[in-house]
């Protein structure tokens, strides 16, 4: 099976098989019926791409049910901490972070069930980051949590005093202070 776990239910990793030979590697980034086999069945709507210098630092996000959204996160150029924080209220790992480096050269996806605040630093000279959605966009329903919540103490593997953070995202609130409607 190309999933692992990560700990956190419905949290879980994606590593592809991929097939090397001279002319360089091919591999399936995504596939309905691998993913279904692995217990992994959504309906993507949306892809996302977008690219970032080093220290750039994009969450945390996420969308209010009946808009939220599961993501498929990988990177086609460059390297990324990408952290989430379970927010499912009754989830075992509620209020935790998980963080996971992910590249161009590991190919590894961290498959984001709805109820995460989603984020991501950029550690190499760019990154080139896509994912995939099962909900569309909704401005009307994002929410979000600051990066550098003390309660989280997420290692965003950068100088956090030169992080590159947009204005939006600086003025997001703690976790303790977030009002959220996804459970378990
Ligand atoms: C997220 C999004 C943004 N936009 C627009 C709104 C805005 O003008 C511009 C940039 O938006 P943002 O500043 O919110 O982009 P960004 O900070 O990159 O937001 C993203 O961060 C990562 C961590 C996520 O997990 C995503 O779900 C999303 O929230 O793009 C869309 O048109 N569609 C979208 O799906």
């Amino acid at each position: 099976m190309p999933f692992s776990e990560t700990g956190f239910p419905g949290l879980v990793i994606y590593e592809p098989t991929v097939f090397g030979d001279h002319r360089g590697y091919f591999f399936e980034s995504y596939n309905a019926n691998t993913f279904r086999a692995g217990g992994q069945e959504y309906n993507f709507v949306q892809d996302n791409q977008a690219r970032s210098t080093y220290g750039v630092l994009r969450g945390l996000h996420y969308q209010l049910e009946p808009h939220a959204q599961t993501k498929l996160i990988r990177v086609l150029e460059g390297s990324i901490i990408d952290a989430v924080v379970d927010l499912r209220k009754g989830s075992p790992t509620y209020g935790k972070s998980y963080t996971i480096e992910l590249s161009a050269a590991n190919k590894l996806q961290l498959l984001v069930p709805k109820g995460f605040a989603h984020g991501y630093a950029v550690i190499s000279e760019t990154a080139e980051v896509m994912y995939k959605c099962d909900n569309f966009y909704h401005k009307g329903s994002e929410g979000g949590i600051i990066y550098n919540d003390p309660a989280l103490g997420i290692d965003w593997g950068i100088d956090l005093d030169k992080a590159l953070v947009s204005e939006k995202d600086l003025v997001l609130p703690k976790l303790a202070d977030v009002t959220h409607n996804f459970v378990f």
